[in-house]
């Protein structure tokens, strides 16, 4: 059986028959023109990965691509039912929510000398280790712990079995194709097999496999075994932040039955067809925003433009959602528990 639709494909086939979420082409246009301001700047550039974010990797070495693979083997669910009441991770004097949450509480089991990026330890790390190393400092527990024990075991497992242990031997294997990466992360390890059906149709958003592929790029620093020939090829990844700030932007409507339940906080399963057509509409709303974008700067004749890509638009709109997480606070985001985002 031929595999499912890629992401772009699957987007673009979602969107096309989306009932409830429409993708508004006057707010297309207005981002990518909020985009233009910022696109010679230091945020839409590969190096703001780690300019930006103070708990990623300094280095571009093994052990920081082995951090990127642990942490983006969880980066998954981190919303709680009431915003006010969620797992925090106090961390070298500051607190972090999230997916900050679960960096941060990464970066202090290293500095406890628990080895968590490396296979042989979470391939065998008990429940117990993994629940005081994703610790919370309130009465809130990091969401889907159990699953993240399950996901450790089993991709570490993987990793000793097929990469001897190492993600940057998975990278290699690539041959420096963005395309090969994703495809043979996806076939290694189960948890990062992001694939439902649509209309009949299997299609894949990879949201996870996509911002691992898009995070070794980074903090490999687009060089040596991170210089992916095809690194545009890959899209947004289709979490449940881009849509909100999407929605908030005014890039992507919402139908009144569908606002009601999202206003409601009503859960969505994995699969179903207005979640779907959420993630589906918002990743292809982010590939029309990039073309408007790079055919402006053609008009704006900039020289100096250097590679826009979908990785660099999502890390901004991703940076930008947190940073105006009040002004956000009437647009609801959609609630799923999974493991694929
Ligand atoms: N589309 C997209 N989704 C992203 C990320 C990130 C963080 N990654 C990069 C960002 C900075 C670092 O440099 C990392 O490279 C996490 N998420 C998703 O968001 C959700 C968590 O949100 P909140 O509950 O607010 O923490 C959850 O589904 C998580 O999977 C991204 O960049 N883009």
């Amino acid at each position: 059986m031929d595999g499912p639709l890629g992401p772009r494909e699957s987007a673009e086939f979602v969107a096309g028959k989306s009932r409830d979420v429409s993708i508004d082409g006057g707010g297309v246009r207005s981002v990518a023109e909020l985009l233009l301001a910022k696109a010679s700047g230091p945020e839409l550039s590969p190096g703001a990965w780690k300019a930006l974010h103070e708990l990623n990797p300094r280095a571009a070495d093994e052990a920081a691509v082995s951090w990127v693979f642990v942490t983006d083997t969880l980066n998954f669910s981190f919303w709680s039912e009431h915003d006010e009441h969620k797992c925090l991770v106090g961390y070298k004097g500051r607190t972090y929510s999230g997916y900050w949450s679960l960096c941060a509480a990464v970066n202090r089991a290293l500095d406890e000398g628990i080895p968590i990026t490396s296979a042989s330890y979470y391939a065998t790390a008990t429940l117990d280790q993994v629940k005081h190393i994703f610790r919370s400092d309130t009465d809130v527990p990091m969401p889907l712990i159990e699953e993240r024990h399950r996901i450790l075991n089993e991709t570490g497992k993987i990793l000793l079995e097929k990469f001897q242990g190492s993600f940057l031997n998975c990278v290699r294997k690539s041959e420096k194709s963005a395309q090969k990466l994703m495809h043979l992360v996806v076939e290694s390890f189960p948890s990062y097999r992001d694939v439902t059906q649509f209309e009949g149709k299997r299609i894949s958003f990879y949201k996870r496999a996509q911002i691992l592929v898009a995070d070794t790029w980074s903090v490999l620093e687009g060089k040596g075994d991170g210089c992916f020939t095809d690194i545009s090829s890959i899209t947004m990844f289709a979490d449940y932040r881009l849509p909100q700030v999407l929605a908030h932007l005014g890039a992507l409507k919402y139908s009144k039955e569908l606002l009601e339940k999202l206003l409601r906080g009503e859960m969505f399963s994995y699969g179903d067809r207005q979640e779907v057509e959420i993630r589906g509409c918002s990743l292809w709303c982010v590939e029309l925003i990039r073309d408007c974008l790079l055919e402006l700067i053609e008009e704006k004749g900039e020289k100096n433009s250097r590679e826009i890509n979908s990785i660099l638009l999502d890390y901004y709109l991703w940076d930008y959602a947190r940073d105006h997480r009040e002004d956000m606070k009437g647009i609801p985001f959609h609630r799923t528990r999974c493991i694929y985002y």
